[in-house]
């Protein structure tokens, strides 16, 4: 790890437990927060998360201002578990609709940007299993103690938890075999980082509404090298949230991810003018399934979007309430 890395993990890293709900109340001010749960098809973990948050940062502390779950297309009852926990729900779709529909997290999120008012915008897995609001205490943390922080990844154990399988530290496999060996090889400036990939982080609006969105899984890994290229690694900081369970997908679906991250780290380097003239990279994956003949071989598209800074959407100062309040 290279020395700035060492001294920036030392100076950027700390615990949820740093992070007392009382203190950070006491630090919000006129800030408002917001927190999003991107989710499609996850009726089952989405209520006790948006519960949890309600009853402890909401009722009990007043620290969070809004809860918004942006319902992703979801084919099961997550509109209807999410609102009767107590969020605002947004269709994904409904969201902006003069912009066009685009599919995946990323579009989730981005769209998020408009349906909610915090100066400060935490965002919240929605399959979490075991999810406490020390998450969201931890990631704010940071971002009220310090204006330099402008971004704050969470960081925990990542156990492979499926079904009768389980594996400690097994989780959090693309972030293993992909995201973190393409961080070093090309950014190692983020190579502290010790959970680029993970689905819960804040940032301040004003940050991330000047910042594009890629809009499948290419998300996390967007937004992480983005910030650092617009504010420097010192803006980011990283908060250790434990532990985190989640529903997992399965082998094949996290390799269309994979080629989802691998075109994402391809159009930064292009972007920062690091590429030999390659040409631009195949974005169909063929992959295969055993059948009783042979191999079935399944071709699908794994291109990302990219949606532009939300500053630059007409119609989205009008889309969101704007709120007083520091950013
Ligand atoms: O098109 C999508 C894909 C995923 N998600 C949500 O984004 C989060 C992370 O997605 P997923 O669990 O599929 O990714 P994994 O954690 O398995 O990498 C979950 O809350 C999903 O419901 C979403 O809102 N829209
Ligand atoms: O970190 C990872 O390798 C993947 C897959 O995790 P698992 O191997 O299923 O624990 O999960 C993350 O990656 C996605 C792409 O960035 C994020 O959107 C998810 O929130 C995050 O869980």
């Amino acid at each position: 790890m290279l020395p700035e890395v060492a001294s920036w993990s030392r100076r950027r890293t700390s615990r949820a437990e740093d992070w007392p709900p009382h203190s950070l109340s006491a630090a919000k001010g006129a800030a408002r927060i917001s927190v999003v749960l991107p989710a499609r098809d996850e009726e089952a973990t989405v209520g006790a998360i948006v519960a949890a948050i309600r009853t402890d940062l909401v009722e009990r502390i007043p620290l969070v201002d809004e809860i918004v779950v942006v319902d992703s297309r979801s084919r099961d009852r997550t509109a209807a578990v999410a609102a009767a926990a107590g969020a605002k729900v947004v269709a994904q779709d409904a969201v902006l609709p003069g912009q066009g529909r685009m599919s995946g997290k990323g579009e989730a999120l981005w769209k998020s940007l408009a349906a909610t008012t915090g100066d400060l915008i935490v965002f919240v897995d929605a399959d979490l299993r075991g999810f406490t609001s020390s998450y969201v205490t931890g990631l704010l943390g940071p971002l009220l103690a310090d204006p330099s922080v402008g971004y704050v990844k969470g960081c925990y154990d990542r156990p492979l938890i499926d079904g009768d399988r389980r594996a400690e530290g097994g989780g959090g496999r693309v972030t293993e075999l992909v995201a973190r060996p393409l961080i070093n090889l090309h950014w190692p400036l983020l190579a502290g980082v010790v959970q680029p990939l993970g689905g819960e982080y804040a940032g301040r609006r004003a940050l991330l509404e000047r910042l594009p969105f890629v809009t499948g899984y290419g998300v996390e890994l967007g937004l992480l090298l983005d910030v650092c290229q617009d504010s420097g690694l010192d803006a980011i900081a990283q908060v250790d949230l434990g532990r985190r369970v989640h529903s997992h997908q399965s082998t094949e679906a996290l390799g269309a991810m994979s080629g989802q991250i691998m075109l994402t780290a391809w159009s930064r380097l292009e972007r920062q003018g690091r590429m030999i003239p390659l040409g631009a990279p195949a974005t169909a994956l063929t992959q295969f399934r055993r059948v009783p003949d042979g191999h079935d071989a399944r071709t699908s598209d794994v291109a990302v979007g990219e949606r532009p800074p939300m500053i630059e959407v007409p119609g989205y100062a009008s889309a969101r309430t704007l709120s007083p309040g520091r950013g």
